[in-house]
């Protein structure tokens, strides 16, 4: 293990992906069915000029590597000009239900895998070109990437990692000199737009998906040997596979989704389109597509116009959207167990554990240590229908409360003024009756707070922690865009900057925890977005 940063062209990658599984060599990217193969090999297709446009500090000190100048060796490597010597790339093969509808052979149809690399702590990492050109799993598309879907992969993904939320993360973001055509709402109104590539990291991007199409297919060794893969590089914990530890592996799915989902409802991600493609075998956020994060409270919510016949995808689906999901992927690897009796208490599993981490969540959110389940859970719903039944932001009203509420216990007299402020602060408009409403939750919950031993400024401190103050709020990631389509890239690291750091307060940006402005509220690529990108 090298200790001194080094440039991603002279990393030194790892291949497990390809050696310990069924692979096709062709390099042949014609679109196309690959049965038979977990993976297909092909080469990133190089772009005119490549230049670094963003970087993950971070990310990269954790993976040994240095940041590049704008232009060189590495950068190539970053953009699929340049191969390091390492590398063998590839794309995966893999299927999906797509809005609730079997979808058949998927793929990489825009990604591709250039290997692992070991980071300083000793795990390795799939290192992902998002954006890098055709693949045989492109079907009718380009195997391309646009600037502004790009930054906001590149900038949500670490976000959500600085809030503690399970994702893939993003090392760099190249733009590649190039232009891409794309419709941006699927009406007709297409344009030329730059192009770019996301290098995004996780341990693996293998997704339920990539065993849904071995079981339609009947490719019954592939879907063991993948599973084997998983469970061996990614789960050693629980052992030898095994038809007993297969089941134990879906359990542990189970488990990971629950506490990913619990997160995104935590802090009001709605991810816009949970595809069983876009489901990550590790529990991961995975996909930064047309997510979109709650501003006024409501679960009917998706930014995805896609979706907006049914919002199956809307930020109170999510939880159970997920569970389909992994039933799905039940079904893709029954064939490994002794029955679906097997696998059927692990979606109890998961809604324990969702259930439970909700809770605990809930319980930091609001300073409280845990009481009568019961009456919390109802404390907890009280107030999810009181903001759902009112235009109240949540980010603002969670950030808001943990000032306002230790404030109220310290010096109870001031109360009501203080509640009433709390609300003007968070609401984009407020009708008498739905402060009523709110107001009498907030009476409610203060009971309940007085109940605690600490002091308030424990209190406050720890609701502090639990309530970000800065999220990538929907009309700044689209004002980082335009900026960056412009040449411009003060707002899109500034961002950077600021989302590494959620729970602080940085009084100095303040202004990047705005309430969503008036202009924003209906505005496309902010208020809503397509799958195009
Ligand atoms: N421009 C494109 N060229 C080729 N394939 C594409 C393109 N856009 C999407 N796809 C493929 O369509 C499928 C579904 O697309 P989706 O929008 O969920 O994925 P994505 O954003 O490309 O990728 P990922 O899930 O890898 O983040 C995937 O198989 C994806 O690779």
């Amino acid at each position: 293990m090298t200790t001194t940063p080094q440039s991603i062209d002279q990393a030194s990658f790892r291949n497990s992906f390809v050696e310990e599984l069924r692979g096709e060599a062709s390099m042949d990217k014609n679109p196309r069915q690959v049965p038979g193969y977990h993976y297909s090999r092909v080469d990133p297709t190089p772009v005119p000029d490549p230049h670094l446009l963003a970087w993950s500090e971070e990310l990269a000190a954790f993976l040994g590597l240095q940041r590049p100048p704008e232009r060189g060796p590495a950068v190539e490597v970053l953009a699929g000009n340049r191969q390091a010597a390492t590398m063998k790339p590839f794309a995966a093969r893999y299927g999906g239900h797509q809005f609730g509808n079997w979808a058949g052979q998927l793929g990489d149809g825009r990604a591709i895998s250039l290997g692992e690399l070991t980071a300083v702590d000793g795990t390795t990492w799939e290192v992902q070109l998002k954006g890098a050109g055709p693949t045989p799993y492109s079907r009718r598309a380009d195997g391309r990437a646009v600037l502004r879907s790009s930054v906001r992969e590149f900038l949500c993904s670490e976000a959500m990692y600085h809030l503690g939320v399970p994702t893939t993360r993003a090392l760099s973001l190249v733009a590649t000199g190039d232009e891409v055509i794309r419709d941006m709402f699927y009406n007709g109104n297409a344009r030329p737009e730059p192009g770019a590539i996301v290098a995004r990291v996780a341990p693996t991007f293998v997704r339920f998906g990539n065993f849904q199409i071995f079981l339609a297919t009947g490719e019954m060794d592939n879907l063991r040997a993948l599973a084997d893969y998983v469970i061996r590089r990614h789960y050693p914990e629980l052992g030898e596979p095994s038809p007993e530890v297969y089941a134990r592996w879906f359990e542990e799915v189970c488990r990971r989704t629950a506490i990913m989902i619990a997160h995104w409802q935590s802090v009001g991600f709605v991810h816009g389109v949970m595809n069983t493609d876009n489901m990550s075998i590790l529990g991961l956020t995975i996909d930064y597509g047309p997510y979109g994060w709650l501003e006024p409270y409501d679960p009917d919510w998706t930014p995805n116009t896609t979706d907006f016949g049914g919002r199956r995808y809307a930020f109170g689906q999510q939880p159970r959207v997920a569970l389909w999901n992994l039933m799905q992927l039940g079904q893709a690897i029954l064939p490994l167990v002794s029955g679906v009796e097997a696998l059927n208490p692990s979606l109890d599993v998961y809604i324990n554990t969702l259930g439970t981490t909700r809770y605990e969540i809930m319980l930091g959110k609001l300073g409280l240590t845990a009481g009568n389940p019961e009456e919390d859970q109802a404390l907890f719903e009280a107030l999810e229908q009181a903001l759902a039944e009112s235009e109240v932001d949540m980010t603002v009203f969670f950030r808001q409360l943990s000032h306002t509420a230790p404030a109220v216990l310290a010096a109870p007299e001031n109360g009501d003024a203080q509640w009433r402020e709390l609300l003007a602060a968070a609401a984009y408009s407020m009708a008498p009756a739905e402060e009523q409403a709110l107001l009498g939750w907030l009476q409610r919950y203060f009971v309940r707070l007085q109940q605690e031993q600490a002091s308030p400024e424990t209190i406050r401190e720890k609701m502090l922690a639990a309530n970000p103050k800065y999220v990538l709020r929907n009309y700044l990631a689209q004002q980082a865009i335009e900026a960056a389509e412009t040449g411009d890239l003060s707002l899109l690291s500034r961002l950077m900057e600021v989302l590494k750091k959620p729970f602080d307060e940085q009084p100095e940006h303040h202004d990047l925890a705005a309430k969503r402005p008036d202009w924003a509220r209906d505005k496309p690529g902010s208020a809503t977005l397509s799958c195009s990108s």
